[in-house]
């Protein structure tokens, strides 16, 4: 058996790929620090002159990102207005917000977002900024979390699902793995991924039963339905481009997982369907830091055809019922779960995971008249959600201020006793809050925004996700690559001359005399300038060596799709 978990990174330890071979870096820091003195102790001489704050070359805090999506089919109505990543919202006369603001001058709330993707966005736009980039760092061995939050109705499932002429994050997330890591159609699986994040080898019968249950799945979908669905939806995507991976581990498998949380209760959507049993087995969670879900199911498939007809599966047997809001609203929280096995052996493997969890929406009772069932879904989403929140609030404020005891409520509920860890900033998770304009959801849209802002202050460790690009799927290979790449190494050395000269000038300034200072100072910046300028052609180059290995890959490689600009729905 052999121990599995994604390694964490931080940015100290896995310095992204620029920062791990820019040597100019070192000097960058120095020209820095000289600054910052040469600011302490001149600025009550020459207030004229600009320095360019030490705050400015340093490290932000990396935030929660969260995205905005505002339901595309129904208009604005002037309540909302979307301005680069901030979305402005005037309080419509009559909800409630309007009644409850006391400041009458403050009509207008004000958001701001990682990014918004405003009525117009389509699928693929959404998949291209916020997930592509994830699943390559996902292939690389990085975890990853999407959650999508709203209210009933905001667009959540059609951003996760969609339809098949618009398919969502998880068919183009499917197809885009299977794309990029070819895997074949008839492997048998050698290791079975273990609920708790470990990997286990399978014997030759565990192998063959593996493959056997895949099948009793597909044989229970309706599979040739989904089967022309998918086949089309395939035809249309695979006009995407996707990234090339040169060579596979030998141990490459894809297993996936779907449950959803119904009512408090973890119920598994890929067990078997047991025809006299309706009782369905309830699970509960394990694992003292790293929660996991004991028993849970993982089904090994290995085609996207294969991954998609699973999902299907699942999705049918999902909790759905038909609300005043939303003629098909899903009443649990869903997770789609995919997790991949990389490595050699037995000894020398590991696994990745995605996670995809559409969240039930918040729902008020004077808007839905639930009764019934309907009613007890609804308090139990609208608690679990209310417990995301405390949750949420309470991480934030412990975050800021690090004296604050207090605990935030993770054991109240399922979701994020499950999510703990990637609330809380140790992984990597990012939300996507869906709206939806209409004036007479605004009340409930507010709340959802709040939610959004308070999210959006959680730090998160660095997960660099970039250096896992350039080690990862697109590979230096060729010799013109070589070369430019020692161009840019005889460039760099250059810049840290530069540089040098730069700190040798600012040191000397702060010992001259007044009046000769000013003269150094402007050569210093001259100086700072050439090297700015040198730096981003720097940055430039490097653009172009990678869009040109690009190409060299695409020409050796495995993988190869042409990409269509005139078909701009998938
Ligand atoms: N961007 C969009 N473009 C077109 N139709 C959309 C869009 N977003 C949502 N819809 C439609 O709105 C309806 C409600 O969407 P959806 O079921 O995804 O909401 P939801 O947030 O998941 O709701 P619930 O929480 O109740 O399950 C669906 O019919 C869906 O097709």
């Amino acid at each position: 058996m052999c121990e599995t978990s994604a390694p964490k990174l931080s940015m100290d330890e896995n310095p992204s790929f620029l920062r791990a071979r820019d040597p100019s870096i070192i000097s960058w820091n120095m020209y820095r620090n000289g600054l910052k003195n040469a600011r302490h102790n001149l600025a009550n001489d020459f207030s004229d002159v600009t320095f360019i704050s030490g705050s400015d070359t340093q490290k932000q805090d990396n935030y929660l990102e969260v995205f905005l999506r505002i339901r595309g089919d129904v208009p604005l109505n002037n309540l909302y207005t979307v301005e680069n990543n901030m979305l402005y919202c005037v309080l419509p006369e009559g909800s409630q917000a309007a009644r409850n603001n006391r400041d009458k001058a403050q009509l207008v709330k004000k958001f701001e977002f990682s990014h918004i993707f405003d009525v117009h966005t389509k699928q693929n736009n959404i998949f291209d900024l916020v997930i592509k980039e994830r699943i390559l760092s996902f292939i690389n061995g990085h975890n990853s979390t999407i959650m999508v939050y709203g209210v009933s109705g905001s667009g959540k499932t059609y951003t996760m699902v969609g339809t098949a002429e618009e398919p969502g994050i998880i068919p183009r997330a499917i197809d885009y793995f299977f794309r990029t890591i070819k895997i074949k159609s008839n492997k048998l699986p050698c290791f079975k991924p273990l609920p708790n994040g470990k990997v286990i080898p399978l014997g030759s019968q565990d192998r063959l039963a593996e493959v056997a249950y895949l099948y009793s799945l597909l044989e229970q979908t309706n599979g040739l339905y989904n089967a022309g669905i998918f086949r089309e939806m395939e035809r249309r995507l695979s006009l995407n481009e996707v990234a090339i991976v040169d060579q596979l581990s030998p141990i490459t498998e894809i297993w996936v997982g779907f449950v959803e949380i119904y009512n408090e209760r973890i119920y598994d959507l890929l067990e078997p369907i047991e025809s006299n049993n309706e009782q369905r087995t309830q699970l509960s969670i394990g694992g003292a830091t790293n929660k996991y879900i004991r028993n849970q199911k993982y089904v090994y498939v290995r085609t996207a055809l294969e991954a998609y007809q699973v999902l299907q599966f699942g999705i049918q047997r999902l909790s759905y019922a038909a609300t005043a809001i939303n003629q098909h609203s899903s009443r649990a929280h869903s997770i789609f779960s995919v997790r991949l096995i990389t490595g050699y052996n037995s000894e020398n493997c590991k696994i990745s995971i995605f996670n995809f969890c559409d969240l039930a929406g918040s729902e008020r009772m004077n808007k839905t008249f639930n009764r019934g069932d309907r009613l007890k879904e609804s308090t139990k989403i609208n608690t679990s959600l209310l417990v995301l929140n405390r949750c949420i609030n309470c991480i934030r404020e412990k975050q800021q201020n690090k004296k604050n005891s207090s605990m935030a409520p993770f054991r109240d509920s399922k979701l994020t006793q499950l999510f703990q860890e990637a609330l809380e900033g140790k992984e990597n998770i990012i939300m996507m809050v869906n709206i939806n304009p209409s004036p007479n959801m605004f009340d409930d849209t507010l709340g959802a925004l709040q939610f959004s802002a308070i999210a959006q202050q959680i730090v998160c460790k660095d997960m660099s996700i970039m250096e896992d690009r350039n080690n990862g799927p697109n590979q230096l290979s060729t010799s013109d690559s070589q070369d430019d790449i020692h161009k840019l190494r005889e460039e760099l050395e250059l810049q840290k001359l530069y540089f040098a000269e730069f700190q040798e000038k600012a040191e000397l300034a702060l010992t001259m005399e007044t009046n000769h200072i000013k003269k150094n100072l402007n050569e210093v910046i001259h100086i700072k300038d050439l090297a700015i300028e040198r730096l981003e052609n720097k940055v430039k180059e490097l653009e172009n060596i990678i869009r040109k290995m690009k190409m060299e890959n695409s020409n050796n490689s495995i993988v190869e799709i042409s990409s269509s600009e005139d078909d701009d729905s998938y």
